[in-house]
């Protein structure tokens, strides 16, 4: 019988030492946590911890502006997924109502003679600062730092899981070359206590598109991994400074369905505001995706065609998008759970 267990909590640190024998320990729990569900925590990374609470303390700032000023940088002015979001601007699990959360995307920041940007790559343009709010520069900054960060930790995390599949440590370097990813900061006010327990969420259960997400939480507690064995949804713990680290439907398609994007969800019934910073790390556009070695059985094919990030990723905004117009069409929610990005369904 599977005993249903809540992702680990993994030492990380042994990536950055010596000792082979703790480096190989490492590499075997990520391994087993990929072909489970997709889903570990780490500390020990090296992610400075002044630099986490920079950041958490720019997403309290942000959120705690007045509702007219963030709507001045509203998402909706732009196609490459900066700015702000409305609560209930998202419903990502259908029959659900739309998800008790705000929140802010951040990327790399790209100016528009950019050939990236003339040519509207995945996700690329200048970012949209609030600049209304006092100290805006240093909030700039911080969040920057902490994105460049995210980019190193991630290609950090790829090395270790490269050698999960007996691959070269420097075997995702290309991908990783000028690498697209979205910081998200999410705000999820307390839910009402008498909502309704099935169909009100913080963020509905979803998976999410691209490579790697590494999530920092605060204190209050609230996600949720589901265990399709005892078909339990299992609390994701918050632990001060761990990362919450976890595979994308990419990653998944990638490694010929071996390892897993699963799926998760957050409800904030904690009675505090819950404040989270998912980084989502979709590669470089032009990487091409095709069924990585070693997931593989003899004679098995490849169950994908060879695709790039930006045809991968970029093709599941344009469903998740899809899906939100025939929603609002609809009055009648489908029954299927769907996949999520940074942007996912926007209604
Ligand atoms: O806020 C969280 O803990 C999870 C967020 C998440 O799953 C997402 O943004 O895709
Ligand atoms: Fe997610």
């Amino acid at each position: 019988m599977t005993i249903a267990e809540a992702p680990p909590i993994l030492d990380f640190s042994p990536f950055y030492g010596k000792d082979e024998e703790a480096k190989a320990k490492l590499i075997a729990q990520v391994r087993k946590c990929c072909l489970h569900n997709g889903f570990f925590q780490i500390v020990g990374h090296n992610v400075p911890t002044e630099l986490q609470e920079g950041v958490l303390k720019c997403v309290k700032r942000f959120f705690s502006m007045p509702q007219a000023e963030k709507e001045l940088v509203l998402k909706e002015k732009n196609t490459w997924n900066r700015g702000y979001e409305k609560i209930g601007s998202q419903i990502l699990e259908a029959g659900t109502a739309p998800d008790l959360k705000e929140g802010f995307y951040i990327g790399e920041e790209i100016p528009t003679d950019h050939p990236y940007f003339i040519h509207k790559r995945l996700n690329s343009g200048p970012n949209f600062w609030p600049e209304t709010m006092e100290d805006v520069d240093e909030f700039k900054s911080t969040c920057m730092s902490y994105y460049n960060a995210m980019h190193a930790l991630a290609r950090d995390v790829l090395v270790v899981i490269a050698q999960t599949l007996d691959l070269d440590p420097r075997f995702f370097k290309d991908f990783t070359t000028d690498a697209v990813a979205t910081l998200r900061f999410l705000h999820y006010p307390p839910q009402p206590p008498d909502s309704d327990e099935k169909i009100s969420r913080g963020i509905g259960a979803h998976t999410d598109f691209g490579s790697v997400t590494l999530l920092m939480q605060d204190e209050v507690d609230g996600l949720q991994v589901y265990e399709k064995s005892t078909n339990e949804w299992l609390d994701v713990v918050p632990v001060k400074g761990a990362y919450v680290v976890n595979l994308g439907d990419m990653f998944q398609r990638w490694s010929n369905d071996l390892y897993v994007s699963n799926t998760h969800r957050v409800i904030n019934k904690s009675g505090k505001e819950r404040y989270s910073i998912p980084f989502f790390y979709s590669g470089n556009p032009d990487y091409k995706i095709e069924c990585l070695p070693n997931c593989r059985k003899e004679g098995e094919p490849a169950k994908y065609p060879p695709d790039s990030v930006e045809g991968i990723v970029g093709g599941s905004y344009k469903k998740s998008y899809g899906a939100a117009e025939a929603f609002k069409k609809t009055t009648t929610p489908a029954t299927a759970t769907v996949s999520s990005g940074p942007t996912a369904i926007a209604v």
